[in-house]
């Protein structure tokens, strides 16, 4: 991890830049494989799965018997963390609900909106490193909460075909009943354009490497929406002395371990503090498996040794962490004046872990700056909502007489008429 002490704002950019990645000709790949799968369908998809997942599918939906294989084979202990997480899941995005609201604007004018679910969702659950089912609870719970119609899943297949047990329990469990065995741009184009097996999605979720990421995006432009940039995993912890070094080490090691691209940042107030997690840092990574990607990715890691509690938090609004942490005595104070951030955790006792996997919020989360403009994924993220709005008799002779000016302002004589032919019937009822 390169230190920093003090760093002029001025720096402060370049400093945390994002791991860069040679983007040279990934559009043009990933286009030239999306518009592959969306004129020969299943036959692209199956092509590119063997090219690069390595292997040759022949049916691409997971079957009846491979269902039933994966509840057998997860352990009890497994299925209930899922059943524990997913409950707490599913009481935080249930809580996300609101209810119709009438509003009378003006006497007889009443407006209101009503939340419809997405009727068709894709949901991408990663899987090049690691079998990311917790991802599954945080888009299937959601989505099943907002009442979505068709749910399909995709995931990359194993070596061996497969798709992991515990990827189809917590499916099963979240009320999934499509999952189709395809990763990166092929899951993409498949519920992007729909295929002969894959149903075609209104809006596409999940996080992913590169590849996705540049699907998603291209698909964006005029074939489905898509939830957000949810790309390489980060974490900002800020810290002072009342934190303890070897959480804090262990929290920044949760980050890198998800892979090369991740990034992790340290912003504390105290060098002793900062010398204390390094030696932490290298010690919890002996023992870890994923050492080497965790080792990768501390390399474009940063420590930031900065004294002035004002530049701290222009520092974490400056870089937009996916998630950060507040290990500092006055945390719910600092809390108040963060702006832009994924989600946020509180105390020594609050590792990103718990969000995570099974406190209840959502970790599919904007990285990379996008916490600027983008939440998480969160009930909404499945939702539309439509305004509805009636007016009475008396209400038109009171908001007609406005709308016809601002017509008559804007030069559209019929958008005018519209009100003036009302009024005119209005008046001729009245007698
Ligand atoms: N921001 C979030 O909320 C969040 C949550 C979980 C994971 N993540 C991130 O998601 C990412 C998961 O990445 P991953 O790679 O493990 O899994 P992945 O499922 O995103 O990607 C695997 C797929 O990439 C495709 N692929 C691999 N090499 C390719 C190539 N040369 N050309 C074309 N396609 C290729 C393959 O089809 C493979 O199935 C990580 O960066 C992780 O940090 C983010
Ligand atoms: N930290 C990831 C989001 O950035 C989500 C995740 C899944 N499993 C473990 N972690
Ligand atoms: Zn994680």
């Amino acid at each position: 991890m390169k230190t920093f002490v003090n760093p002029e704002k001025s720096r402060w950019s370049q400093i945390l830049q994002r791991p860069l990645m040679d983007v040279s000709g990934l559009y043009e790949t990933v286009q030239g494989v999306l518009n592959e799968i969306k004129q020969k369908g299943d036959s692209a998809l199956r092509k590119y799965t063997l090219q690069f997942d390595g292997v040759d599918l022949e049916k691409l939906q997971v079957s009846e018997e491979e269902w039933t294989e994966a509840e057998r084979q997860v352990e009890p202990e497994l299925k209930k963390a899922i059943e524990l997480a997913a409950n707490n899941i599913e009481k935080f995005h249930g809580a996300q609900k609101t209810e119709i609201r009438k509003v009378e604007t003006m006497p007889g004018v009443s407006c209101w909106q009503k939340a419809v679910p997405i009727e068709k969702v894709g949901l991408y659950i990663p899987g090049g490193t690691a079998p990311l089912f917790s991802t599954v609870l945080m888009l299937a719970i959601p989505a099943r909460i907002a009442g979505c119609r068709e749910i399909v899943l995709c995931t990359p297949p194993g070596k061996d075909g497969s798709v992991h047990p515990a990827i189809l329990f917590a499916a099963k469990y979240s009320g999934v009943k499509k999952v189709f065995k395809l990763g990166g741009v092929q899951a993409i184009g498949a519920m992007a354009y729909g295929t002969e097996s894959v149903p075609k999605a209104d809006k596409i979720f999940g996080p992913g490497n590169q590849y996705v990421m540049a699907a998603k995006q291209l698909v964006s432009i005029n074939e489905v929406a898509i939830d957000m940039p949810a790309g390489p995993s980060e974490v900002m912890v800020v810290a002072d002395k009342s934190a303890d070094p070897a959480f804090i080490a262990s929290d920044l090691l949760s980050q890198a371990e998800h892979g090369a691209d991740s990034q992790v940042v340290l912003v504390t107030n105290n060098e002793e503090l900062a010398e204390q997690v390094k030696a932490q840092i290298n010690l919890q990574l002996e023992k870890l498996p994923r050492k080497e990607l965790a080792e990768k990715s501390l390399k474009n890691s940063v420590l930031i040794v900065m004294e002035d509690e004002q530049k701290i938090v222009n520092l974490i609004n400056e870089y937009a962490p996916e998630h950060l942490i507040l290990s500092t005595k006055n945390y719910s104070e600092l809390a108040e004046r963060v702006f832009n951030a994924g989600s946020v955790f509180l105390g020594n006792y609050t590792p990103e872990s718990a969000g995570d996997y099974a406190s209840g919020t959502n970790h599919t989360l904007p990285t990379n700056g996008w916490a600027r403009s983008y939440s998480g994924v969160n009930l909404d993220s499945f939702i539309k909502k439509i305004t509805f709005q009636e007016i009475t008799e008396e209400g038109l002779k009171s908001i007609g007489p406005a709308i016809e000016t601002m017509a008559a302002a804007e030069q559209l004589e019929a958008h005018k008429n519209a009100v003036t032919l009302r009024l005119k019937r209005i008046l001729l009822d009245e007698g």
